[in-house]
């Protein structure tokens, strides 16, 4: 089974392109939502977490996103260091998930691929893209945030033109119905090769 990469920067509709694959009946691992729970369930990341934001990085239990954002989005050195606590988790539990899938193929979505060498350890990669101000637009009516807050995460990504030369295959998300044909297309490619 061949194991591949969904990956974009913020707001580029990555999560809406890994439900059309879905929907074509292959796995997607939300790497996003795994991290979370994760960050919840292991007792080495609790502490580890803890450890670098202090007791406050839990209220009752929970996950305090809002906070643990506030500190890394514009600290460099805490994002790295939150990072290398989640991201080998996730890692063990995205192989321990690949076991228990039967499929053509699987993919892992994650916002950060290309940034750690992620693509090292897969087949393919997906990127998905579209213009920063759009990008900008979608998470401004999606969440309660502002610009400020979308562009700190922006500024801990890469570029779509750094990510693209990596990239196997690349989708531009405009239109909605381009896209899902645009996938079709690359799913229809991937069942050919495999
Ligand atoms: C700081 C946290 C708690 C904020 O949670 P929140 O619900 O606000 O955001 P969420 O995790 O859903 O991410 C939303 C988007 O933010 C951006 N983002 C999240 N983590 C990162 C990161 N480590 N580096 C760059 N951008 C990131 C991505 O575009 C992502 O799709 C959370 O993002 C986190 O723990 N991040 C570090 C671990 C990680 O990298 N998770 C992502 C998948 S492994
Ligand atoms: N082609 C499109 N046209 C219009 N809206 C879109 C399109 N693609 C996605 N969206 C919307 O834009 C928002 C962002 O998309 P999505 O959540 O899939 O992005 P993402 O890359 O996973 O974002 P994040 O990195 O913040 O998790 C969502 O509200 C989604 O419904």
């Amino acid at each position: 089974m061949k194991i591949g990469g969904l990956t974009g920067g913020i707001g580029s509709g990555k999560t809406t392109v890994a439900s059309m694959f879905n929907e074509l009946g292959i796995p997607v691992y939300i790497a996003d939502v795994e991290a979370k729970r994760l960050m919840v369930e292991s007792e080495a990341i609790v502490s580890g977490v803890t450890k670098l934001f202090g007791a406050e990085a839990y209220v009752d239990g929970v996950l305090n996103r809002s906070y643990i954002a506030s500190q890394v989005f514009d600290n460099k050195e805490k994002l790295t260091a939150l990072n290398s606590i989640v991201h080998p988790a996730v890692h063990q539990d995205f192989k321990d998930w690949v076991t228990t899938k039967n499929a053509p193929y699987v993919l892992k979505e994650a916002a950060i691929i290309f940034e750690n060498e992620g693509e090292k350890k897969l087949d393919f990669t997906i990127l998905v893209t579209a213009p920063i101000e759009t990008r900008i637009d979608r998470v401004l009516k999606r969440d309660k945030t502002d610009r400020d807050t979308i562009l700190k995460r922006m500024n801990n990504q890469w570029s779509d033109d750094k990510k693209r030369v990596l990239a196997t295959y690349c989708i531009e998300n405009i239109d909605v119905a381009d896209t899902r044909e645009h996938v079709k297309y690359i799913h229809n490619q991937l069942i050919e090769k495999i």
